[in-house]
Order: C-alpha cells, then sequence, then structure tokens
C-alpha cells in the first residue's frame, strides 16, 4: 500500500489525561477519511499531531516518508475546529492572508470556492453567519495545493442545508492527488463522501474499514455501525 500519512505507537497525554494511546494508522494517497468518533475521543488531538502543532508523548508520525515537523508543514493544510482568520478582515483580506503566508496558495481556485460557496469578498468576516464562516475556512484550507487535508469538524454546528453546500465543495475541489481526513461525529449527514472510515474512541482506534467492505461485511451504513459501536460510551 503507497501510505502518504503513517503514525506508528502514538501516544498524546495532557498533564495525566490521556488522549491518545497508542495509535498506529496509515492512510494511502488519494483517498477521503472519516475519522469519527464522539466528544472527547481524541480526533482534534490526532489531528493536530498530525499537523505538527502538538509534540506527541511517544510514537511517530510523518508524511509523505518524512517525520512530522517543519518540513510537513508545507505540504499539510490543517483547518482547525476555530477559525484562523481575524474578525477585522474582510473575506478577500483573510484570502490574501493566506496568499502571502501560503506559497503553494492557488488564489484562482480560492476565487472558484468563493463563488461556489456564494461568499462575498467584500464582506466583513465579523458579519459572516457560522455556516458562512466554516465555508470560508474550508475555501481557505483547500484553496492550498497541499498532499494532506486536515479538516477538524468541518460542519461541525452548522444547518443540513450548509452542511450539504460544504460536502459539495469538498467533493468538487477535492484533488484526487490529495489525500483528505475529516473528523466528525456527525456521521449521517457526511458519509456519502468517504472511501475510508476511522473509528476513534478513548484515544484507540478501534476500527479502519474501506466504507464499501464494511457495508458489505456489515450490510449496515457508517452511520448505524457508528450508533453502535459508540452506544455503550
Ligand atoms: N489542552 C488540553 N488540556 C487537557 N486536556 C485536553 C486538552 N485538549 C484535549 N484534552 C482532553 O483530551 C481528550 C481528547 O480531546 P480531543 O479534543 O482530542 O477530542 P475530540 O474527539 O476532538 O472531541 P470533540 O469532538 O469534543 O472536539 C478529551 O478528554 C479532552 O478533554
Amino acid at each position: 500500500m503507497d501510505s502518504l500519512l503513517e503514525i506508528k505507537g502514538v501516544s498524546k497525554t495532557y498533564g495525566s489525561k490521556h488522549a491518545l494511546r497508542g495509535v498506529s494508522l496509515n492512510i494511502p494517497k488519494g483517498k477521503i477519511v472519516g475519522l469519527l468518533g464522539t466528544n472527547g475521543s481524541g480526533k482534534s488531538t490526532l489531528m493536530k499531531v498530525t499537523a505538527g502543532l502538538l509534540p506527541v508523548s511517544n510514537g511517530q508520525v510523518s508524511i509523505d516518508g518524512i517525520p512530522v515537523g517543519l518540513a510537513t508543514k508545507s505540504i499539510v493544510s490543517f483547518m482547525p475546529d476555530k477559525p484562523l482568520t481575524e474578525s477585522w478582515m474582510k473575506v478577500r483580506d483573510a484570502v490574501g492572508f493566506y496568499r502571502d503566508f501560503y506559497q503553494d496558495f492557488d488564489e484562482e481556485k480560492a476565487r472558484q470556492m468563493l463563488d461556489f460557496m456564494n461568499l462575498n469578498e467584500k464582506d466583513r468576516v465579523s458579519t459572516l453567519s457560522k455556516g458562512m464562516n466554516e465555508r470560508l475556512q474550508l475555501t481557505l484550507a483547500m484553496s492550498r495545493n497541499a498532499k494532506l487535508y486536515l479538516l477538524d469538524e468541518p460542519i461541525g454546528g452548522v444547518d443540513p442545508v450548509a452542511r450539504t453546500k460544504i460536502l459539495d465543495a469538498i467533493v468538487e475541489f477535492y484533488s484526487e492527488e490529495s489525500s483528505l481526513i475529516i473528523s466528525t461525529h456527525l456521521v449521517r449527514d457526511i458519509e456519502r463522501i468517504f472511501d475510508e472510515v476511522v473509528f476513534i474512541r478513548d484515544g484507540e482506534i478501534v476500527m479502519h474499514e474501506e466504507v464499501e467492505d464494511l457495508r458489505i461485511k456489515h450490510g449496515k451504513s457508517v452511520d448505524d455501525l457508528f450508533r453502535e459501536v459508540f452506544a455503550e460510551c
């Protein structure tokens, strides 16, 4: 298997709290992967460790064969669960900020995405609704020409109509040369776009399967299986 992301025996503690417990995971190139778990299961921690924003307590993470660090930041695009933009910015300032900051930022792609998302470059970030803000953050993260995209809860807290638009944009603007990991607990709305799913519970990977295999093997949707696996939590 041609792995893009390799995680080997990664643990992460915050003081005495164990957020990740010996996580090992391989993600191939060209896949959209759902990182699924209930609140507090370790999704954001795993995303941040992969993005190189948090040091691990134990284990190794590498992307395209390179250990996570300064060098991998240029091939990983991370959309955190909290916006990186400042409230004084207009949408066009946010785009300019990303363009100046990231060499691989594709301004033309950003324009097309803004258009698709019905976002106006003249709007102030502080006046955007939560759903519109999520659309902006997604546009910024996906307009980089990265090898790995990490989207932390891109549909958290937005209504079903906004969710559909965000998912359509991910599918429309995703390049098959790269891989994309999306963390969420809103499985039903999003499972149609996944090639593979990873279930994380209490900082441990409890399942990693291709979605088609999973549906054949269990005769269930990912959402049904998710509810079953996490029912006892
Ligand atoms: N900075 C921190 N200090 C202490 N504990 C933390 C910190 N960040 C996360 N944790 C704890 O680590 C565990 C995993 O948290 P994490 O944010 O990775 O989970 P999550 O799956 O992303 O949750 P959610 O869906 O609620 O965002 C939780 O028990 C959380 O309380």
